[in-house]
């Protein structure tokens, strides 16, 4: 099958350090996979290295078999697009706004979302609380009807029940076909809802396997196997 995201050999510098290098991997349709990785491994920086927000970079993504940045950027959705913190826009004409700047973004389900997260979206921007914008990132970003959807922490600091509600909601309204990428430090509450475990150490992915072989073959939980992969280094 014709992977959604295909990487090879990205390399990135910033002030002669080095960033990432010799970042390989694919991600298939219908994944789920978790990029874990301690304080500072590049998450966030090879997430917007695929988005096309840091240009200088070496080294080829492909998205849904498009290499032109244009086209990339029109099939790709992130969270962090979203930043909500600084205006006093109602919801609503915001994401009306957002629907003239992203071709593939579907209002109607965008509401729907919102509704399913119970979230007004009358509500003033700058009046939402963090959980309540990390439901607006996340509603946002999947109303965007694309192949690839890239997360950085998207339940960061949300209580138990927030989390589970929007792990649901990623789950319910995630188009056919489409791949997640996300990045997440608590490793065990995403657990249930990740098909994969890619680990960013050393400037590039030191492990890549199924969350099942995981739990199934190595008997881990994926937190055990991420805590272990480190005191092997020990
Ligand atoms: N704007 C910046 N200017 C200079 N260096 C930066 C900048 N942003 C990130 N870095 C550096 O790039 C490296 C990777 O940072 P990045 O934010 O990608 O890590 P991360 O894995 O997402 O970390 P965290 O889990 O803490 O969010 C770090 O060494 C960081 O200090």
């Amino acid at each position: 099958m014709t992977p959604n995201l295909e990487l090879t050999d990205i390399a990135f510098r910033r002030h002669q350090q080095v960033i990432l290098d010799s970042v390989n991997f694919a991600v298939s349709p219908n994944q789920i996979v978790a990029l874990l990785g301690a304080n500072g491994a590049g998450k966030t920086t090879l997430l917007r290295i695929i988005a096309g927000v840091i240009p200088d970079f070496t080294g080829t993504v492909h998205v849904s078999e498009q290499t032109d940045p244009i086209a990339i950027k029109a099939a790709i959705s992130t969270n962090f697009d979203h930043d909500l913190r600084h205006s006093h826009q109602r919801l609503l004409k915001y994401a009306q706004a957002t629907r003239v700047l992203w071709p593939h973004f579907d209002l109607a389900q965008f509401e729907t979302i919102c509704e399913f997260f119970e979230l007004s979206t009358a509500k003033h921007l700058d009046e939402l609380s963090k959980g309540q914008r990390k439901q607006a990132q996340l509603a946002l970003c999947l109303a965007n009807r694309v192949p690839l959807y890239l997360l950085d922490e998207p339940f960061d600091g949300l209580d138990l029940m927030h989390q589970t509600q929007l792990q649901k909601g990623l789950l319910q309204f995630l188009p056919e076909n489409a791949s997640v990428l996300l990045t997440d430090h608590h490793v065990e509450s995403i657990a249930n809802l990740i098909d994969r475990v890619m680990i960013l150490h050393h400037h590039t992915i030191q492990a890549d396997t199924s969350a099942d072989q995981i739990r199934e073959q190595r008997g881990q939980s994926i937190s055990e196997y991420f805590q272990s992969f480190y005191q092997k280094e020990d």
